[in-house]
């Protein structure tokens, strides 16, 4: 019988991460790795659960995010994201932005990188990381603009990067890191080059069908958080049908991709996952999202560890210092003069 020719409908799988967030006993973090290898290591993209971000943190977070984006265009432009990819903090409005460009960059087939480069994004955003990053440094609205918001963002960001460094302990044993290679790996990441990005995409009056919000991407951190709201429209690529699956918003349920820096270090065991935002068909309401990107020192060497590369026969990436790489992509998704 030949295989059936209907699209697939497959969902996102869900891993309880909690024995990495508790302290659990070995054998039940093995457990968590081998889940994380086995339903991750297709797609590179899974729902995340038992992450220890408790409902009252995200809610203010997401209130927050809301109040930011309805000020007025010119209180918000009191944070401007400066005309240049360093610092890739502060506020961006609409048409700022286009990660498709890193696409149609990567692109081999012209057609491919036609379709891409002719995407332009509907969304605004806002950057904030650690108050220790010397150059990527935060650029704040003026406190009485918005009273509460850098306290909530910056204790927002200090709860997330719990959840990462915990996620990536877990990713570490699922990819048989020795202790020395894991050690390395998370040298790389103090925490301090991390980054939480606000999202607002407004409202799309009469969308057809799947029409795009934000253009296919991968992310070029280790790996991304990524918080959204009810409305949804967030979709990975699943590279076995080759179509994109939604994000279904779940309750508890963070979603998680893989980035660009994971796919080199694991030698490709885990793909940077391409994602897109669409809107459904009809009047497509606001919607707010919060992806937080983890991401290693800017002068430290990104390499497929050695252990894997034992494994596969063949390293398949060349190393790069995550700087170079960051502000390469930088300088092609960024709308300079907008
Ligand atoms: O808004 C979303 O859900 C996705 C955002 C995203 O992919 C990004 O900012 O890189
Ligand atoms: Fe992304």
């Amino acid at each position: 019988m030949s295989p059936s020719k209907l699209p697939q409908t497959a969902d996102i799988p869900v891993v309880d991460i909690s024995p990495f967030i508790g302290g659990g006993q070995l054998d039940t973090r093995q457990r968590v790795a081998q889940q994380l290898a086995e339903l991750g290591r297709v797609n590179g993209c899974l729902g995340i659960s038992g992450h220890g971000l408790s409902p009252a943190l995200l809610e203010e977070a997401f209130r927050v995010t809301k109040q930011l984006f309805d000020l007025p265009y010119e209180k918000k432009m009191k944070a401007p994201h400066p005309n240049g990819p360093v610092p890739h903090r502060g506020y961006s409005g609409t048409g700022r932005e286009n990660p498709a460009k890193k696409t149609a960059l990567e692109a081999t087939e012209d057609a491919q990188k036609d379709e891409y480069s002719k995407i332009v994004d509907f969304k605004e955003s806002y950057e904030i990381g650690s108050d220790e990053n010397a150059v990527h440094y935060n650029i704040w609205l003026p406190d009485d603009v918005l009273p509460g918001f850098r306290r909530a963002t910056t204790k927002l960001f200090w709860e997330l990067y719990k959840t990462a460094q915990a996620l990536l302990d877990a990713l570490i044993m699922s990819i048989d890191l020795t202790e020395q290679e894991a050690e390395r790996v998370r040298a790389l990441h103090t925490g301090h080059e991390n980054q939480v990005r606000l999202l607002h995409y407004p409202p799309v009056p009469n969308a057809a069908p799947g029409s795009s919000r934000l253009g296919a991407h991968t992310d070029w951190s280790l790996f991304t958080l990524l918080f959204q709201d009810a409305n949804g429209g967030l979709e990975f690529l699943d590279r076995g049908t080759d179509t994109f699956i939604p994000a279904t918003p779940k309750d508890g349920v963070l979603y998680m991709n893989i980035g660009d820096m994971f796919q080199r270090i694991s030698n490709g065991f885990y793909p940077s996952t391409l994602h897109r935002v669409v809107a459904s068909q009809g009047t497509t309401a606001a919607r707010y999202s919060i992806p937080y990107f983890v991401v290693p020192e800017p002068d430290g060497i990104v390499q497929p560890q050695p252990s894997r590369v034992a494994i596969d026969g063949k390293q398949l990436y060349e190393p790069v210092t995550f700087g170079g790489y960051s502000t390469k992509m930088l300088e092609t998704i960024l709308v300079h003069g907008a």
